[in-house]
């Protein structure tokens, strides 16, 4: 790939990124859950295993939720009127991110709770 074209796909992906963050609420919300926990692993000092699950997390949450935005707009662009077709494509795109927020909050379980309960 000529580096221009890099650079340019690199440009685009930013823009998308801004795009997202500046018209997706509930993906600045999930933006925040990941601020507070990784202050949280900072603070309970998470071994580089948790870290990994921890991250790899956040990325499934937070990628799921651009894809879930992305399908969204292309539904709009495509379809504005309502359609039961286009209901079990939003459906179930918010599903995806259900479904990743869901088994997050399950590991975070596991891997959180026993250092808090050691402390109390
Ligand atoms: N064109 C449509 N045809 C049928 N149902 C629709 C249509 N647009 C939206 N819906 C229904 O309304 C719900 C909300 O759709 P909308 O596009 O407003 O997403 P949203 O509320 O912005 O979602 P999110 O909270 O994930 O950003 C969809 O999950 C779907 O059930």
């Amino acid at each position: 790939m000529p580096q221009q074209t890099l650079y340019k796909a690199f440009v685009h992906a930013f823009q998308g990124l801004g795009s997202f963050l500046r018209n997706d609420r509930n993906g600045r919300i999930h933006l925040l859950a990941a601020i507070a926990v990784i202050i949280a692993g900072i603070i309970f000092g998470l071994s580089a295993v948790e870290w990994c699950l921890v991250m790899l997390c956040i990325a499934g949450v937070t990628g799921f939720e651009m894809l879930n935005h992305a399908l969204e707009k292309f539904c709009d662009a495509v379809h504005p009127q309502t359609h039961p077709l286009i209901k079990i494509v939003k459906d179930v795109a918010a599903a995806a991110v259900l479904w990743w927020a869901i088994i997050s909050v399950i590991i975070a379980l596991f891997i959180f709770l026993p250092k808090i309960i050691a402390i109390l």
